[in-house]
């Protein structure tokens, strides 16, 4: 073992390591239709003034001075801009998006407005020069146009070189549509992040009803979509023997960035996995946490570099694993910030080891008797007035029926909390 690596640490500890362990993986240019989801890794700029240009918000006339009536001399349309300024006295017809032309007072809206004569008699086509009239409401002066009336100036959203959306976070639609609006063909993220599952344990049948000795696979069908949901990109599992050559081999053979094995973690007389990491010349970064369930999961690093997780095999003790050292883990290959953890008030007292943090799934539940009220600032401690977490029954690390049903996991202390302690909540990533 590598004299840096943690032995036993503490629950906090292994999950902030196990973010500190991981180094951002490569960046590559992307089209913007491939950009959604990925994990952008230079800022998004705006790459000119967002409008380029001052354009209309709305249908109508850019005129030129206070009042009217104004003289029509010709129109801006979207794609067929008006070059030359406005006249003082002067209108052109505008449509929503149409380049409003230097010298422009502001837009008077189609519906606010008539084409006329000059002294304000009916006009058609062919009559001569025609003038805009704005007309005024039955009660009162007209309200258009005002200055700067239904006008977006150039770089009304944003100014060229300005940073639209900062790295470091996954790319939403509407950020990807602004980057394309400021100009943008491409933009700068990471590459995704690879995870290989290999399911060990001679006793786990794929599928029926199991015989004795033999349990059914709570893995294959769940830790494809867990690893997604973490945002690592994966196949299906892959079921490994019990012996240490097929343990070796299956690591030697996976080429992702994060291999994901479950079983075998402990020193049991068909647990491989330390031997196998040690034959395979990997560096343990974390050995063993100090919480219940999940105790035996590990983090080496293999050879060249990549990251291996050994989750235990019990299933609750595996999920507990995962959350406390493969979310970490592939938030800091994927360049995401780490998880904040939440704070929720508990119903119950809840028992720990002395030395041992205890992940508890909860249920939420309202707080009748407010007891979250007794608190001081329950509020200002971030909890959610009026909520209290509830942990679940099953809480075996051989069962999955507690978290099945969770709303969240309670980071529960070494030595337990009393009823409304305020306590961590890991939250969960489905
Ligand atoms: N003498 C000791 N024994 C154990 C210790 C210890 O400190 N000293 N730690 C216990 C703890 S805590 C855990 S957690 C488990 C970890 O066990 P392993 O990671 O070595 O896993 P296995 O021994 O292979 O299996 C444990 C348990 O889980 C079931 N299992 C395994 N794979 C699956 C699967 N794919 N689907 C469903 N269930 C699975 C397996 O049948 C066992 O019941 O070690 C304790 N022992
Ligand atoms: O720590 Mo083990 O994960 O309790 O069962």
């Amino acid at each position: 073992m590598d004299h840096d690596s943690l032995l036993e640490p503490s629950w906090a500890d292994a999950h902030a390591a196990a973010y500190a362990a991981a180094r951002p993986v490569p960046a590559e240019r992307v089209p913007l239709v491939e950009a959604v989801g990925r994990v952008l890794a230079e800022p998004a700029v705006s790459l000119m003034d967002l409008p380029r240009s001052t354009t209309s918000a709305m249908d109508g006339w850019v005129v030129s001075g206070v009042t009217g009536p104004w003289e029509l001399v010709g129109s801006s349309l979207a794609g067929h801009p008006m070059r030359r300024a406005l006249a003082p006295g002067t209108a052109a017809v505008i449509a929503t998006g149409g380049v409003v032309p230097a010298g422009a007072f502001g837009v008077l809206r189609r519906e606010l407005g008539s084409v006329r004569t000059a002294d304000g008699g009916a006009w058609a086509e062919g009559d001569g020069p025609a003038w805009v009239h704005a007309d005024p409401p039955a009660d009162g002066p007209p309200a258009e146009p005002a200055a700067g009336s239904h006008v977006r100036p150039a770089g009304l959203e944003a100014a060229q070189a300005d940073v639209l959306v900062a790295p470091g976070r996954v790319l939403t639609p509407p950020q990807v549509g602004l980057a394309a609006m400021a100009g943008n063909d491409e933009l700068t993220v990471h590459r995704p992040v690879t995870a290989a599952l290999l399911v060990m344990g001679d006793e786990v049948r794929h599928d029926g009803l199991p015989g004795e000795g033999e349990v059914r696979d709570a893995f294959a069908p769940q830790l494809p979509h867990l690893a997604r949901l973490l945002g690592l990109e994966t196949g299906p599992a892959t079921f490994v023997a019990d012996t240490l050559d097929a343990a070796v081999e299956a690591i030697r053979a996976c080429e992702a960035d994060v291999v994901l094995t479950t079983g075998g973690t402990a020193a049991g007389p068909a647990d491989y996995l330390h031997r196998a990491l040690t034959v395979l010349g990997a560096e343990l970064v974390v050995d063993t946490v100090a919480m219940r369930p999940g105790h035996p999961v590990l983090l080496a690093r293999l050879q060249d570099g990549r990251s291996l997780v050994g989750l235990p095999g019990n299933p609750l003790s595996a999920m507990a694993g995962a959350l406390t050292i493969v979310r970490p883990l592939a938030l800091g290959l994927l360049g995401l910030p780490p998880v904040v953890l939440g704070r929720v008030v508990t119903a119950e007292a809840v028992g720990a080891p002395a030395h041992d943090s205890r992940l508890v799934p909860y249920v939420r539940v309202p707080d009748v008797d407010g007891l979250g009220d007794l608190l001081e600032r329950d509020v200002a401690v971030g909890t959610t007035r009026g909520v209290l977490a509830r942990p679940t029954a099953w809480l075996g690390s051989g069962m999955l029926r507690g978290l099945a049903g969770a709303d969240g996991v309670l980071v529960v202390p070494p030595g337990g909390v009393r009823a409304g302690a305020v306590v961590p909540d890991l939250p969960l990533p489905w």
